[in-house]
């Protein structure tokens, strides 16, 4: 509270000085352009990086700690903690994400510090939705392990066989949903047309209702979809387990979600049964997967994101599983998606400084 009056106050002693924003990599055009708008009308001075790559955490610290640096640019692989929050000092007001997750995100300490948090929740749920669908039928179908094969000159050795790659059908399966969000929905959505036979889902929050749009079902009010399959909420975690043929992860990573789905999960589950996780890779056990995996306790996996990425190499016991297909994050990459959430995240910025842009979403802290 006192931090936020005495930037208010600080703010408008100092009305006709452009904001200072710290971009941490460059952005897509269509959020590049919002912010040289604004830099060209005198409203910012933007501090940023010619080179597309991850900041060097001491680069970002160096340039907050030159001072007076008013809101971030950043994205889910910068760590915003209090070390950030205290180099960047009083003049800190906003940090905009361009992601829809913010656990990179220290929000107690933002909050202490009455710094707001924009994030670009919305941008991103088709496109991600579209991988996990995409990673549901890659891990049934073994898609990952024909890639494998094929592009190391196996094919020969592996003609056309009663037998070869199959897994389990998608067909009248019950498909689990841990997390029934905005993406949970909309993949579930997309797997109907695949004529999948029920679907059970935890949600953290009971009975609410999403937007009213008709991209999302109204399911937490009624129990079945426009398909008219069952679609339930899962009495525990332990019905989700040992129900689900394809359990499809797009929880929030938060402290009751880290490690959810460890060894006393997995050994709920069928042997037949799949992971799928879209969300962040700290919900799952990586090695209490592999070994499930590897031991045929599991049929598959396919996973966007894993606890420890980019820093997964060949010998990863998940990336050593063939039944796993393991793709690097890329959950909202598209064109258009990372376009529309540069721009949000460029938005939200100029919002949360009163420079006459509404906010996209802003974080209730
Ligand atoms: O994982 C991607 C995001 O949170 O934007």
């Amino acid at each position: 509270m006192l931090f936020r009056s005495f930037r208010t106050i600080s703010s408008s002693l100092h009305r006709s000085m452009p904001s200072k924003i710290l971009v941490t990599r460059p952005l897509p055009p269509a959020g590049d352009i919002v912010l040289q708008r604004a830099s060209q009308a005198g409203q910012v001075e933007l501090i940023t990086r010619a080179e597309d790559s991850t900041a060097p955490r001491e680069w970002v610290l160096e340039q907050l700690r030159k001072g007076d640096v008013d809101g971030v640019v950043c994205m889910l692989g910068d760590k915003i903690d209090e070390e950030v929050l205290e180099a960047a000092g009083p003049s800190l007001k906003v940090i905009s994400t361009m992601s829809a997750g913010f656990d990179h995100v220290d929000t107690a300490a933002l909050k202490a510090r009455g710094i707001a948090l924009g994030t670009t929740p919305d941008a991103l749920t088709d496109a991600t939705a579209d991988v996990g669908a995409m990673l549901v039928l890659m891990a049934s179908r073994r898609a990952g392990e024909g890639i494998r094969a094929v592009a190391d000159g196996k094919w020969p050795s592996m003609p056309w066989a009663p037998l070869l790659l199959c897994g389990h059908a998608l067909q009248n399966s019950t498909v689990g949903i841990l997390g029934f969000g905005k993406i949970g929905q909309l993949t579930l959505k997309r797997l109907l047309g695949f004529g999948i036979g029920r679907a059970l889902y935890t949600t953290s929050k009971p009975g609410q209702a999403l937007s009213p749009s008709k991209d999302y079902f109204n399911l937490l009010s009624s129990s079945s979809s426009p398909g008219g399959i069952p679609i339930e909420p899962a009495q525990s975690l332990s019905h989700l387990a040992a129900e689900s043929d394809f359990l499809i992860i797009t929880c929030a990573l938060t402290p009751s979600t880290t490690n959810l789905i460890n060894a006393d999960f997995l050994a709920q589950m069928k042997p037949t049964a799949y992971i799928i996780n879209t969300a962040r890779g700290p919900v799952v056990d990586s090695l209490a997967l592999a070994s499930a995996v590897k031991e045929g306790k599991l049929a598959g996996a396919g996973l966007d994101v894993v606890t420890g990425e980019p820093n997964i190499t060949a010998d990863h016991p998940l990336v050593k599983e063939h039944r796993i297909t393991l793709l690097p994050h890329i959950g909202s990459a598209t064109l258009e998606t990372r376009g529309e959430m540069a721009r949000e995240a460029a938005v939200n910025v100029l919002a949360g400084l009163g420079l006459g842009e509404q906010w996209v979403n802003e974080v209730k802290l």
